[in-house]
């Protein structure tokens, strides 16, 4: 079973312990009717030899002292090894989703870019919280199954001590149950199954209730078709499926429940008509089919649960298959040091997706150096973003090749050249804290608390937000400030390659200004490569080289000063002309 062989593989010698002592608790239990019974019957040929002596245990009088105290200490001992086997399995199984939890945080890190983008963060996200719960929750009934099983198989050999006959037949009525079971349980499952994918249809449509929230608010017919037709069509599909599963499920338990009980009917009114029994031969066979009603039901209705928690073990092991750690080395060493990125014959291209063709880049040539201001310009969807992506090694490229100074990145070296560079994209994560390594000396970290208050002035954010031990006291920002801290957590990186991509796009004019006067020369004259892509053409003559995209294809590399600047006045002059005309 693979769900218990990843519990194997998670803590053998525990889990070896755990089966040990649910085995033994399991056969004690099925000895507890063979002790009963020899206490109150007079057949020779009990189990444990009759007694008739009374004793006086703590001013009460105990019958067949020696058969009570057997009972008792049987009990005792049910009730520990049962409660470790349950405690031992449960403690693996909470590592087990733990331990997976970590893997796939892990597994997602050393994925690559690409392959992440192309899943999407919900499936991602489904699978940690879903699945590995699920699997966990089907774990965690293994030790009661293990333990009613073994009981089950114990009171069977009682069975077959008492008449061989009764045992066949109910081994055959337990198979026949079984199997009638798994039909309703099969359609359940179908329908269950299909409410999860609705499920998912579900959380897609809150997300677009909360985040949507403005838009719906400005239009009442928009909102009341988002509910009516989205919002409450999907609640209704889940609530559908979910009725008709659970209802099939509850009948298919209770049959589960129910089918000892029939075979107890049929040996007392109709077998006992055709096979020779003594009544203490029927109220043996009796009571143990009573007493097996409880395990059988508790091992027939963990079956689903531990086929969901299967089914739940096999998505988790494809989706690992589909996110494959990144072919590369991941030890870090000291790169050589370098001067110019360089890009020959670069190409790129995203796959193909629902029958169209990916967008395609270059081959491109060019080369970005240290101690220069790089513009990356383009009209929308011209391949800007890609572009930024293959620089900062997150793309890697499908023909040419690109250097950082002699090193060539390939997968020997790509982790490592990636430790040079800092970048804020569009689309950029701020954590809520600075992500530096502990255990700094004191005097290092006054020098950086002293950097951060600098930092935190110049950026304007002072009076915003205080960072004391590298954790943000608040990241309940506007937007420009937001990015002015990720401004600032890329500055203490102090990394050699900035790529920032339309980091003014949502700054006011003061700080749009103070970004491509200030900063951006700043970071030049500490020797960084800079490369900003932009839109604002008013400030082209920052650069020292303009990169020109279109269609995915560098049409123009403008090194010239005096090109770029004449370019960024008859720019100015159109836009003048442009805002004097709308004005
Ligand atoms: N993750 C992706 N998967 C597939 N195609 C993508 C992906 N991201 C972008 N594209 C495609 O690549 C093309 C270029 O996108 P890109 O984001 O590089 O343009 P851009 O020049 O940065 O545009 P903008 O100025 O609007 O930000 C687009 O046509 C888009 O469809």
């Amino acid at each position: 079973m693979k769900l218990f062989d990843a519990f194997s593989r998670q803590a053998p010698n525990k889990v070896f312990f755990s089966i040990l002592l649910g085995a033994l608790s399991g056969i004690c239990y099925a000895l507890l009717i063979p002790i009963v019974l020899s206490a109150i019957s007079e057949d020779p040929a009990s189990v444990v030899e009759y007694e008739s002596t009374v004793r006086t245990v703590l001013s009460y009088d105990v019958s067949d002292y020696k058969v009570a105290t057997l009972f008792l200490i049987v009990c005792v001992f049910i009730l520990v090894t049962r409660t470790l086997s349950q405690v031992i399995l449960t403690r693996v199984s909470i590592d087990l989703s733990t331990e997976m939890r970590i893997g796939f945080y892990k597994r997602i890190m050393a994925a690559s870019t690409d392959v992440l983008e192309k899943m999407g963060s919900a499936k991602l996200l489904a699978t940690i919280t879903t699945d590995v719960g699920r699997i966990v929750s089907g774990a965690r009934m293994l030790p009661d199954v293990l333990i009613n099983s073994v009981t089950i198989i114990g009171l069977l050999g009682f069975l077959i001590y008492l008449n061989i006959n009764v045992f066949w037949f109910v081994i055959g009525a337990i198979t026949f149950g079984v199997i009638t079971y798994q039909l309703p349980i099969l359609l359940s499952n179908a329908y269950l199954s299909h409410s999860r994918k609705k499920v998912d249809d579900l959380l897609e449509a809150i997300n677009g209730l909360i985040y949507g929230n403005k838009e719906l608010k400005l239009n009442d017919v928009k909102s009341r078709i988002y509910l009516d037709e989205v919002l409450t069509k999907n609640e209704h599909d889940v609530r559908d499926a979910e009725k008709t599963g659970n209802t099939i499920t509850r009948a298919a338990a209770n049959y589960g429940d129910m089918i000892s009980f029939f075979v107890i009917g049929i040996v007392t009114f109709i077998f006992i008509n055709y096979e020779s029994m003594s009544s203490d031969e029927l109220v043996g066979v009796v009571m143990a089919l009573l007493y097996i009603t409880g395990p059988v039901s508790i091992v027939i209705n963990s079956i689903p649960q531990i086929i969901v928690s299967r089914v739940s073990l096999n998505k988790v092991n494809k989706i690992f298959q589909e996110i494959p750690p990144e072919n590369i080395n991941h030890d870090v060493f000291p790169l050589e040091d370098w001067q110019e990125i360089r890009f020959s014959q670069v190409g790129y291209q995203y796959p193909e997706r629902d029958g169209l063709e990916g967008f395609k880049i270059g081959p491109i040539d060019f080369t970005i150096e240290k101690g220069q201001i790089t513009f990356i310009v383009g009209g929308n969807g011209s391949g800007k973003s890609t572009l930024s992506k293959l620089l900062t090694l997150h793309h890697q490229p499908s023909s040419g090749t690109i250097s950082f100074g002699n090193t060539v990145v390939d997968s020997h070296s790509i982790k490592s050249v990636r430790q040079s560079i800092s970048s804020i994209y569009s689309d950029y994560y701020l954590f809520n804290r600075l992500l530096t390594e502990n255990g700094e000396s004191e005097e290092a970290l006054k020098i950086q608390q002293d950097e951060i208050d600098v930092y935190l002035k110049e950026l304007g954010l002072d009076d915003k937000v205080t960072i004391k031990n590298g954790e943000f006291s608040t990241i309940s920002l506007s937007d420009g400030q937001k990015r002015r801290l990720a401004l600032l957590v890329a500055f203490l990186e102090d990394k050699e390659f900035y790529l920032f991509d339309e980091w003014a796009a949502d700054q006011d004019p003061i700080f749009k200004e103070f970004f491509y006067y200030h900063i951006l020369p700043q970071l030049k004259a500490k020797g960084k490569a800079v490369v900003a892509i932009s839109h604002d053409d008013r400030y082209f003559d920052v650069a020292d080289k303009i990169l020109v995209m279109e269609s995915g294809s560098l049409i123009d590399c403008i090194t010239e000063r005096e090109i770029i600047d004449e370019r960024t006045k008859t720019r100015n002059i159109v836009s003048t002309k442009k805002v004097a005309a709308q004005t």
